[in-house]
């Protein structure tokens, strides 16, 4: 059974590297970005990167994310069970990979401004940003007039829960908004996805600072 990482009979990838292998370095280059930023104290944050269309490599639990070694990253088949030592919240990635087969990075930390924004936009639901240059950054939007669409969930430690309100609002329609390539979890923090880890890494970014000057903005406006 698959379960930390083997780095040896895996296909080799253009530059003589296994899939594998590049998964386990994105995710580990992926924790020690967001560490850097103070995005994910006290080990907290979930990373993890597409290794084939039944494969993912994710963070194991309870690890420091900006130290992560390759023992610290777990195969995980998707729609298995969760290996032993999954994160507490490896549902939350692996149901996505199943439902949205164009994913191949998935991003979860507890940045500053996603976890407080979070809990002032909760009763409506859903945050909606517009006007800002660096909308742009999303997948998808292409000026600063287009209106994104943030789903906003109550947080819950029942992930399983918690993972099928997730995909059955992510399912529906944003309506006349793009729908953002991420959502927030009141108090907790952002998830943030791309097709590659470099598009994650940037939605993840991107969506920090706008929840950072949507904060600010905040404070100023009625
Ligand atoms: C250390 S508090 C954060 C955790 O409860 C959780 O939200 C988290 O992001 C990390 O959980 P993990 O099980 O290490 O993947
Ligand atoms: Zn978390």
């Amino acid at each position: 059974m698959a379960q930390t990482s083997s780095l040896k009979s895996e296909p080799l990838v253009a530059g003589g590297e296994s899939a594998e292998a590049k998964a386990v370095a994105g995710v580990i280059a992926a924790g020690r970005a967001s560490a850097a930023r103070h995005w994910v104290p006290a080990t907290s944050g979930n990373f993890s990167v597409r290794i084939n269309a039944r494969t993912i490599a994710i963070t194991r639990s309870g690890v420091d994310k900006g130290n992560l070694l390759a023992s610290d990253i777990l195969i995980q088949p998707l729609g298995e069970k969760l290996l032993p030592g999954s994160s507490a919240e490896a549902e939350l990635h692996t149901a996505l990979y199943s439902e949205r087969p164009e994913l191949g990075a998935i991003f979860h930390v507890h940045s500053p401004a996603a976890t407080v924004l979070s809990r002032l936009a909760l009763a409506e639901g859903s945050l909606r940003l517009t006007g800002w240059e660096l909308q742009k950054a999303l997948v998808g939007v292409r000026t600063h007039e287009a209106t994104v669409d943030v789903p906003v969930f109550a947080n819950d430690q029942d992930i399983s829960a918690l993972s099928g309100r997730v995909l059955a609002r992510l399912a529906q329609p944003a309506g006349d908004a793009i729908a953002a390539p991420g959502y927030l979890l009141a108090g907790h923090g952002v998830y943030a996805w791309g097709a590659t880890e470099s598009d994650a890494a940037r939605h993840l970014e991107a969506l920090e600072t706008l929840f950072a000057f949507e904060l600010s903005y905040r404070r100023f406006t009625p």
